[in-house]
């Protein structure tokens, strides 16, 4: 009998084990579905400075989830649906946190002012501050915004030792008028800077590399249960008391006093709904027996909306010596549209774009809408079999106003890559994104390294033969010159492209007891049931204006102290 099941070890799992684990009196269990990162012989692709491996590698995935973007409408139902798209999520020791692109940010004061305004009692700036501070250890920085002992180093590369690509951004920044940030994590105010990032000494520190270290794993009464997949939730009428999980393929059962869903924001309401919480209607089409009805559970998942424009960097300009950080710089700055808060808009400039030689040659200002509004997403059930992916509709840009700032991004990102400094460096800009071709090229395979190693030389070749190949076989519908001409094709772009970052989340929120749409009180317990928790990226009242790495290890953190 344990004391905390935890199930998922990600981002929060990871800090949840380690904390509860902490008191000798409490008896935990990790069940983690993908496999181990042993301290000191984690996967070199995870351990690398440069994620784009980890990103596409299936071996740290959940491989059959595909999600839609675009707006889904259930008005119509003759209107067709969506394309699907594949959507990494992390299965593997360290979640989200042992593959993601390690940028390692907390938003801005007043998506906490939000969050508590949306009943989150108690998860005001000033309250999550003392969290995100604990979680890390500023390498560069000391003061009141930062933490100097946490278990996640987090660094910045010196503009120095920035590509020549970044430091061309950076002067066109300059000249745009933004100001030099050298700390991304101070004062939340727009300017361009190095970027954040949880690593040391050219390696990757997830949060299960932070938190589930040697030490943490001598301790006898934390077990972790790799390439553990729960199935299902138990329950004794409204008490959770248990699990039912696949060990290696090996059925077994493990009973808790508690348990704590980390699933991340697209497997834990799938959890919660199996087990009949959830709401009515859908559980009732699904023929699932309501235990307790949420109306929340699956409900306005959210991510950052995001376009890129990409180009080909010059020899000369691409990635150096000093660093395999190919996101080494970021800009945050403020669409100025009605009604939005400053630095409501981010891009993250990438050197390089893939592991692979034409991935070496092309580079991206990947730009986001950092305050979103967008919020109809849903998670909902396709079988009540836990083996089956859920349905996943994001309805990226069902707000105007993230449409509108993405078709501005994209016209400011434009301006920035024609002034002279960014011209210099890079060739023939092109509208991009993460599309399924893009992520089918980007996995890991002899196929891939020689196509592109060809490809490459021929890119590196006559200006007019690489325009043709750009054109030809990178560009997917629209050329930089059509939708700079013309509103209506950016429009049309920005609506097939835009795709989300990965941060899922919002999907089990937090709020106040009379919320219906609250799925858990301000220390993750779920309404209406005993002894279950959710813990992760789910419970977020709104998304911040953030990546969302260092907004969940906070969370897990926050709410591990009040469990004490
Ligand atoms: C490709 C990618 C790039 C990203 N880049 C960044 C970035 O640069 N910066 C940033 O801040 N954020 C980034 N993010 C987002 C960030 O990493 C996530 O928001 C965060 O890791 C989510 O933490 P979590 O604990 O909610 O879920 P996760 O970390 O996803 O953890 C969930 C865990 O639960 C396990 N699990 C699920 N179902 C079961 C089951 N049935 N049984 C057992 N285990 C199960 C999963 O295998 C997984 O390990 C990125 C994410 C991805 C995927």
């Amino acid at each position: 009998m344990y004391d905390f099941i935890i199930v998922g070890g990600g981002s929060a799992g990871s800090v949840m084990a380690h904390r509860l684990s902490a008191r000798s009196a409490n008896k935990v269990l990790l069940c983690e579905a993908g496999q181990d990162t042993p301290p000191g012989n984690e996967p070199p692709e995870i351990r690398d400075s440069y994620s784009g491996q980890a990103y596409f590698d299936p071996r740290f995935h959940w491989t059959e989830l595909k999600v839609t973007t675009q707006i889904v409408s259930h008005n119509n139902p003759d209107e067709s649906r969506p394309p699907l798209r594949k959507y990494e999520q992390a299965r593997v020791l360290g979640g989200g946190s042992s593959i993601n692109g390690q940028m390692a940010n907390r938003g801005a004061p007043t998506d906490y002012a939000e969050w508590e305004a949306r009943g989150a009692a108690g998860w005001n700036w000033k309250d999550v501050l003392p969290y995100f501070k604990k979680v890390e250890r500023d390498l560069d920085f000391d003061g009141p915004y930062h933490g100097k002992d946490g278990r996640i180093p987090i660094r910045r590369i010196p503009h120095e030792h920035w590509t020549r690509h970044s430091q061309a951004m950076g002067e066109a920044c300059k000249l745009a008028g933004f100001a030099f940030l050298p700390d991304q994590n101070g004062e939340f105010v727009d300017g361009y800077f190095p970027v954040t990032h949880s690593n040391q000494d050219e390696q990757r520190v997830s949060a299960a590399r932070g938190y589930l270290d040697r030490e943490t794993r001598k301790r006898a009464n934390l077990t972790i249960s790799t390439n553990t997949v729960v199935k299902e939730l138990l329950f004794e009428g409204t008490q959770c008391v248990g699990v039912k999980a696949l060990v290696d393929g090996r059925e077994q059962e493990f009973r808790g006093r508690e348990v704590i869903l980390s699933c991340g924001a697209i497997h834990s309401p799938a959890h919660l709904l199996r087990a009949g919480i959830g709401p009515v209607g859908h559980l009732k089409e699904m023929g699932i027996p309501v235990l307790m009805g949420l109306a929340g559970v699956g409900q306005r998942l959210m991510d950052h909306p995001s376009i890129a424009l990409s180009s080909f960097v010059r020899r000369g300009a691409r990635m150096n010596a000093h660093t395999r950080r190919h996101i080494q710089m970021g800009l945050r700055y403020s669409s100025g549209l009605p009604g939005t808060p400053a630095g409501d808009m981010f891009v993250a400039v990438l050197t390089k774009s893939a592991w692979h030689s034409v991935g070496e040659q092309i580079a991206s200002l990947l730009t986001f809408v950092n305050k979103t509004y967008s919020e109809t997403g849903q998670v909902k059930l396709a079988s009540r079999d836990p083996r089956a992916e859920p349905i996943v509709e994001f309805n990226l840009l069902s707000d105007r106003r993230d449409l509108d700032r993405l078709m501005s991004g994209f016209r400011k990102m434009a301006a920035l890559q024609m002034s002279a400094p960014l011209k210099a460096v890079t060739d023939k800009p092109f509208p991009a994104s993460y599309s399924d071709r893009v992520r089918k090229i980007g996995v890991v395979n002899t196929k891939n390294k020689v196509l592109t190693a060809i490809a490459a030389v021929l890119m590196d070749g006559p200006a007019a033969l690489r325009h043709y190949m750009i054109d030809n076989f990178i560009v997917e519908g629209f050329t930089f010159e059509q939708v700079m001409r013309d509103d209506e094709a950016l429009e049309a772009f920005v609506r097939k492209a835009a795709i989300g970052v990965w941060h899922a989340s919002c999907s089990c929120r937090m709020g106040a007891a009379d919320d219906p749409m609250a799925v858990v009180d301000t220390q993750g317990r779920v309404k209406g049931v005993q002894g279950l928790r959710v813990v992760d990226a789910s419970i977020f009242p709104v998304v911040p204006c953030a990546n969302t790495n260092f907004p969940v290890l906070m969370s897990a953190e926050k709410i591990a102290d009040a469990m004490q």
